[in-house]
């Protein structure tokens, strides 16, 4: 993995809010409020330049919204996202890997057509003998072969499929790539083949990374760095190494202990005490406080700045 004191994206105090209020005729009749939604707090994080930065936490927690806005999907409702030039000068562009690669691929298209669209879009290659040439270039890259391209997404393995999505995003030659849960619809096993071959990629063409996922056991060898969101806000920031070695905010310490034990798999886990609140209408204070061990009443009263700390990480915690 090559990393570098040069960002490649800088996320600066990100801001979405959704409208997610009844209809107008609704608001009249019934007398429904204006509802909005604050998906994304005042978000702020880094990706350095070849490395890989992932965004952790529970459903809800606003991890894909910010891999939307990252990737220009969402406009952002304040804040900003600015990333760096990139081997042709201007801004790097931000390629996405989603989670279900079905949905993501045309059904009806071979697989060489799905690959090829972004070449002939973008007008990559010039003849078709050129992007038949790429084509198969890509579908070995990603571990295919050219037979492959001549049939359907529905021949293909959930793993094989993740692979031809792959190879789509890379027919744009992307220098960064959001990926989002791209391995939480496959099997385990499947899940490390694609894992490696995420990480093989990132090597050979240098590219840049922000992983987003629910499960920590699944960025700790990708990432360089790892967030832990929590309702729309970043609770906790640091080098993977310290995050696991010393987690410093009870939700990451309840995240971490739920990760399967290798050496006995067959333990139940403890799964994170309790709901997670509406994000309609967030808890005062640390939004945490109502599942947190340590909560006092400081908790309730008053929400704790993300603040830095000696070893690089930074945390939301009265106490930590
Ligand atoms: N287009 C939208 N309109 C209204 N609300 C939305 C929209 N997109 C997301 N939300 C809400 O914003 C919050 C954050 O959602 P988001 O999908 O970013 O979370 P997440 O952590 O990625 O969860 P998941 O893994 O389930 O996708 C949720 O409460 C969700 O319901």
């Amino acid at each position: 993995m090559t990393r570098s004191a040069i960002s490649a994206l800088d996320v600066v105090h990100l801001d979405k809010t959704f409208d997610v209020s009844a209809s107008f005729l609704n608001r009249l009749l019934y007398g429904r409020k204006r509802q909005m939604l604050h998906a994304v707090n005042d978000v702020s994080f880094s990706v350095p330049l070849g490395g890989c930065v992932s965004l952790v936490g529970e459903s809800g927690c606003g991890k894909s919204t910010v891999a939307r806005l990252v990737t220009g999907l969402y406009d952002p409702t304040a804040g900003e996202i600015r990333f760096a030039p990139g081997k042709s000068g201007a801004p790097l562009s931000a390629q996405m890997i989603f989670q279900d690669p079905y949905a993501s691929l045309n059904p009806r298209w071979r697989v060489k057509n799905i690959i090829a669209e972004p070449l002939r879009e973008l007008k990559l290659r010039n003849s078709e003998v050129e992007i038949a040439e790429r084509v198969a270039e890509l579908l070995g890259i990603v571990g295919l072969n050219i037979a492959d391209g001549e049939k359907f997404p529905h021949e293909f393995s959930g793993g094989q499929r993740q692979r031809i999505s792959i190879a789509r995003a890379l027919a744009s030659e992307p220098e960064f790539l959001v990926c989002d849960e791209p391995t939480s619809a496959l099997d385990v096993s499947v899940q490390a083949q694609i894992l490696n071959l995420m990480r093989r990629l990132q090597d050979e063409l240098g590219l840049t990374y922000l992983f987003i996922s629910h499960d920590l056991s699944v960025v700790r060898h990708m990432s360089d760095r790892i967030a832990v969101m929590y309702l729309g806000r970043i609770v906790e920031e640091a080098e993977t190494e310290v995050l696991f070695a010393d987690p410093k905010h009870p939700y990451t310490r309840l995240l971490l202990e739920t990760i399967p034990d290798v050496n006995e798999p067959h333990r139940d886990r403890e799964v994170v005490a309790g709901e997670v609140p509406s994000p309609l209408a967030p808890p005062p204070g640390c939004t945490f406080h109502t599942r947190c061990p340590l909560a006092q009443a400081q908790c309730k009263a008053g929400r704790p700045e993300l603040r830095d700390k000696p070893d690089g990480s930074r945390v939301a915690c009265h106490f930590a």
